[in-house]
């Protein structure tokens, strides 16, 4: 697989596709001449991803995680920010519990196949006090409304009302690409509109518009409304046991034959979080998914790509309950690796 394709493969969007292709084409230059994968280089390309530290990675972080290692295929370096003061900012606990729960973020990251070697883990603490930082935040503060800092984080903010500090996260996100030095930006579909705050306004101050890539949201399994998330609904971690991933997932929310529900009576979006885990996760690492199925229900079904498997679905030839099951198989075996390491490392 080329640089572009590996950049590009499963993700949401890109923005702008043009920069992208110039990123993919620098790569694939600097692996033609031999120079790829140095780290360290100041020619080489930086990608990130930023999280804000919580106890246990679920699912849905994963897809940053393993976007980053494509990344890594492609001759890309890699950072991940463990962004403890934007989780105070957002509300999520005190500046200590955040650090602590930051520590052991890095250590799932590294169990699930981040290479600990040619990866940068960066706690946001360790450059935003700086008084550089500071001044540019400032100067970003000048440059942005009010309510253009809301609607950034209208997906993101925790909370009923937003606050000052969750006006001041969005800027600090846009400098952040700055002064990590980074040539691409990579979040969830929801981290979009803090990206196109950062586009127009870091030029302002006179620094680059960071080219961006997003990644598909994993839905709250329970309900299919909002996202997977660490602080409500039902989530499955990486440390969840084969009992507990067996229940979640057969509590999941999957109408059979819909592929996409009918939003509620109160108008919320509603997806299929079953088809989509299935879409996201499982397809991207399997060649075939097979759905075990008794003989006497028709045998079992194998697919080699998730479009045949949504197409059984909406037909009902794949009753929810078949694809539930495999479902649970399947992300039972590629949590169980991480799972054991952890275990170990832990003595347990
Ligand atoms: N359900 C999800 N599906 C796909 N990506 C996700 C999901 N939840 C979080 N991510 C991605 O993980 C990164 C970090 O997100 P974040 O720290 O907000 O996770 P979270 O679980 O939503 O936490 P919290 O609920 O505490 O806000 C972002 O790039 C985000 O897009
Ligand atoms: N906004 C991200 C966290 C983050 C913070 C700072 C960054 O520079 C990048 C990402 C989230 O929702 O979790």
């Amino acid at each position: 697989m080329d640089a572009h394709d590996l950049i590009t493969r499963n993700a949401a969007e890109v923005v702008t596709e043009e920069e992208v292709e110039e990123i993919a084409a620098d790569l694939e230059e600097r692996s033609s001449s031999g120079s790829r994968t140095q780290s360290g280089d100041p020619e080489g390309k930086r990608a990130y991803v930023g999280y804000e530290p919580s106890g246990v990675l679920h699912i849905g972080h994963m897809l940053g995680a393993n976007k980053l290692i494509d990344l890594q295929e492609a001759g890309m370096e890699v950072v991940i920010l463990l962004a403890d003061v934007h989780a105070y900012l957002n509300g999520k606990g005190t500046f200590e519990e955040i650090r602590e729960t930051a520590t052991r973020m890095q250590e799932q990251f590294v169990a699930y196949g981040l290479d600990e070697e040619r990866t940068e883990f960066v706690l946001g603490s360790e450059f935003q006090f700086g008084e550089e930082y500071t001044l540019d935040l400032h100067a970003l503060e000048l440059e942005t409304t009010l309510s253009r800092a809301e609607r950034a984080m209208s997906e993101i903010g925790s909370g009923d009302s937003v606050t000052v500090s969750q006006a001041v996260y969005p800027l600090m996100q846009a400098l952040d690409i700055e002064y990590l030095d980074i040539d691409l930006a990579v979040g969830g579909m929801e981290q979009r509109k803090v990206h196109m705050l950062a586009r127009d306004t870091l030029p302002s101050i006179d620094y680059e518009a960071p080219t961006c890539l997003h990644t598909p949201l994993i839905s709250e399994l329970s309900t299919g409304i909002g996202k997977m998330s660490s602080s409500s609904g039902v989530t499955i971690s990486m440390e969840d046991s084969t009992e507990e991933i067996e229940d979640k997932v057969n509590g999941a929310f999957c109408p059979a034959g819909e592929v996409d529900p009918e939003p509620t009576e109160e108008d919320e979006a509603r997806n299929n979080p079953v088809l989509e885990i299935f879409e996201y996760f499982v397809f991207p690492r399997f060649d075939e998914v097979v759905v075990a199925r008794p003989d006497e229900y028709g045998g079992d079904l194998r697919y080699d790509a998730y479009e045949q498997l949504v197409s059984d679905f909406a037909s009902g030839e794949l009753h929810p309950a078949d694809a539930k099951s495999a479902l649970a198989r399947y992300l039972d075996s590629l949590i169980e690796p991480g799972r054991e390491k952890l275990m170990e490392q832990r003595g347990g």
